[in-house]
């Protein structure tokens, strides 16, 4: 029995994946497993019995992503299963910013008297607003969100330009060729008339967009963050627009100093929030926990390699190691030095540490349970566990 607890609402299709047989929720203080979406877990004092967390989002900001691999527990994301409702909301705020239509909508409701038609015709004009057709959008990080703004506003008739030093081969093959790939992002903020923001939170990060970077942009520009707040200095965003230095600021994540500014748009992170994105990563999210759990195998972690073995032998030993020389050496010695005969090994290193997953052809309990004592001794073993097939 493996018992998950769940901090955030979980769509029911994901949890539904975790057989009431094998799976207890959100019933133990010592669970093996972790599900959540935006919870703040950087303060968390986490049991020892968990092995996982599974983040049904794109960002782990809210994860202590290096303690957790210190400590020997895997963190999930779930890559792309929310790209296509961000994409959706930042082209929504684009025509937002264009078309002052939530302004007109109000107005509308305020009318008085029957010759409604007659007033609209005769006060519209104050609403009139612009096309992005041939406007210019430039695209900080160019993953699965990015790649997908850069290539519909270009569908859109937007010129698109984007800027990304570490994209992914995967993600350059979908991104359209008429997107042009800037060498630096300055070439994006002195150029575009829109610009958005898709990187994840990292000490890289943290203040991305600051007085240096929104000076270079130009005076009638938006700025678009729907990535995290802290990527751009709120301060420093709230000046340029006050002082006329950038035409707006449209943010998903609210902050007291970015309130009542009319050159300002704020939404309750709300990128994620559609049904089918939530149903998406909390699938995902559920797969790759199961597929750990029940198998060993890692698929889409932030904090360890991607490690996955057909599993076909009595038990399953897993192992989290420091990454260093000859680990691989040190724990098929330790288990031969047991009698125990290897089936099938596979290990992969990421930074500072890697896994291993080792078939054993061996069905006695107590030999299992001889080898977690002797591998978990070794000074740069973090965890081991055996998996019963
Ligand atoms: N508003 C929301 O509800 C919502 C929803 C999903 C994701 N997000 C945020 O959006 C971020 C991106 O999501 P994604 O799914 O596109 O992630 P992703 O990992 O697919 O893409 C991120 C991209 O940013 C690039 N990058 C990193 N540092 C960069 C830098 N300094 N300059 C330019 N590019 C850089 C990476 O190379 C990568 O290609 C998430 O980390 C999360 O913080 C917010
Ligand atoms: O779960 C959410 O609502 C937001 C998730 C989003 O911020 C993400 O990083 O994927």
């Amino acid at each position: 029995m493996y018992h998950l607890k769940t901090f955030n609402a979980i769509a029911s299709e994901g949890l539904e994946r975790f057989d009431k047989a094998n799976y207890s929720i959100n019933e133990s203080d010592n669970p093996d497993g972790i599900i959540l979406r935006s919870q703040n877990l950087n303060d968390y004092d986490f049991p020892k019995s968990v092995l996982a967390v599974a983040r049904a989002g794109a960002g782990t900001n809210n994860v202590p992503v290096t303690q957790c691999a210190e400590n020997g527990i895997v963190v999930f994301n779930t890559p792309g299963a929310n790209a296509n409702a961000v994409k959706e909301l930042v082209i929504a705020s684009l025509l937002l910013s264009v078309r002052p239509m939530i302004q007109g909508a109000n107005w509308v409701q305020t009318l008085e008297g029957d010759d409604t038609e007659k007033q609209v015709e005769a006060n519209k004009k104050q609403f009139a607003g612009h096309e992005l057709y041939g406007k210019k959008l430039g695209v900080i990080g160019l993953g699965s969100i990015g790649a997908m703004v850069a290539n519909d506003a270009y569908r859109l008739g937007m010129d698109v330009m984007g800027y990304d030093p570490h994209v992914s081969v995967d993600t350059a093959w979908s991104i359209s060729r008429r997107v042009k790939r800037a060498k630096d992002m300055s070439e994006v903020l002195k150029e575009c008339d829109f610009i958005t923001i898709h990187v994840p939170l990292l000490d890289s990060t943290k203040g991305l967009i600051s007085n240096k970077e929104l000076a270079m942009m130009k005076e009638d520009a938006t700025l678009l963050n729907f990535s995290r707040g802290e990527i751009v200095d709120v301060d420093a965003v709230v000046s340029a627009v006050n002082d006329g230095n950038i035409a707006g600021y449209i943010s998903d994540f609210a902050d007291s100093r970015l309130l009542h500014n009319d050159k300002i748009l704020v939404l309750p992170h709300l990128g994620a929030s559609t049904e089918e994105a939530e149903v998406n990563c909390a699938k995902m999210a559920a797969a790759t926990l199961k597929d750990f759990l029940e198998n060993g195998n890692i698929k889409n972690s932030v904090n360890f390699p991607t490690v996955e073995m057909r599993f076909s032998s009595p038990y399953r030993l897993t192992v989290i190691n420091k990454n260093v020389p000859n680990m691989l050496g040190v724990i098929s010695s330790l288990i031969a030095a047991e009698d125990i005969n290897i089936d099938n090994m596979i290990n992969r290193g990421r930074g500072d540490f890697a896994y291993t997953i080792v078939d054993v052809n061996e069905t006695s309990d107590e030999k299992i349970n001889r080898i977690i004592d002797v591998l978990t001794e070794n000074e740069n073993i973090i965890k081991v566990r055996a998996i019963k097939d």
